[in-house]
């Protein structure tokens, strides 16, 4: 297994935010975690950027413990997240956010001829709408940030690629570009681990799917063995039952 999170828990306070997770993730998959509002997906998320740090649990990863406890640390093992808030620097170039913390990453400056370059080869890895590289990133709308953010994590070539609810604010073409560019990232043999609410994203993307529920795991399987109606089910039975009349 590339990464395989055991029992991890995490609480704020009184709230048990994660209550013993553990699933195994595989090389060259889109593993989709589904989950209701405040099930644990984004505590999930921040516990594998190492923005915050498990209360108990172990994370392995190519079999062995993997104990990073910084971003810094995720990322030298390989780890990129793109996270739910599109996090820029406004006043800094789109081609500067790009290669952000990269120069520092590789403990070797990129020569300044490769650095647009590099920028433009990562957006062009699947941006339809072009997106300058001179001007400042906060000058531009929302979508195209996305897609600066995006192409700050591809750029890093990363193993890990963890996605959080990041297609929304894109228009149609540019999300199916991205997804394109998450089944060949995938076949290269990084993982995806692809959070969304949209079933009809998770059904025609994943290769498996984790249900978050309270905080718990209830159930990590191959895309195809649920139908939609049962992992609503899994994931909410109280709403499933109100919405599916079962
Ligand atoms: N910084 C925090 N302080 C206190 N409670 C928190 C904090 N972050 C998350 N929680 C709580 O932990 C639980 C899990 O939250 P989490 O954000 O991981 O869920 P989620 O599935 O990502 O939800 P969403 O889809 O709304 O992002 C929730 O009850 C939430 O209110």
């Amino acid at each position: 297994m590339m990464l395989e999170i055991h029992t991890l828990s995490k609480r704020y306070g009184e709230t048990v935010a994660l209550a013993g997770a553990s699933i195994a993730f595989r090389a060259g998959t889109i593993h989709t975690i589904l989950g209701e509002n405040g099930s644990g997906k984004s505590t999930l998320v921040k516990l594998l950027s190492g923005i915050v740090q498990p209360d108990g649990g172990t994370m392995l990863l190519d079999g062995t413990p993997f104990s990073g406890r910084r971003p810094a640390e995720f990322q030298a093992a390989g780890f990129a997240t793109v996270f739910q808030e599109v996090l820029i620097a406004p006043d800094r170039s789109v081609e500067d956010n790009i290669l952000l913390g990269l120069d520092g990453l590789v403990h070797r400056r990129i020569p300044r001829d490769r650095r647009r370059q590099t920028a433009a080869d990562a957006l062009a890895r699947f941006a339809v709408t072009p997106v300058p590289l001179d001007v400042k990133a906060g000058s531009l709308p929302l979508a195209a940030q996305q897609l600066i953010v995006l192409a700050r994590a591809v750029v890093r070539r990363p193993r890990v690629l963890i996605l959080d609810e990041v297609t929304a604010a894109l228009d149609y073409a540019d999300r199916e570009s991205v997804f394109s560019l998450m089944r060949q990232l995938a076949a290269e043999g990084s993982l995806l681990l692809f959070i969304t609410h949209r079933m009809d994203e998770v059904m025609s993307l994943s290769d498996r799917i984790s249900i978050l529920r309270s905080g718990k795991v209830v159930t990590t399987e191959e895309r195809g063995l649920s139908t939609p109606a049962e992992l609503l089910k899994a994931m909410a039975p109280q709403t499933a039952a109100e919405l599916l009349h079962v």
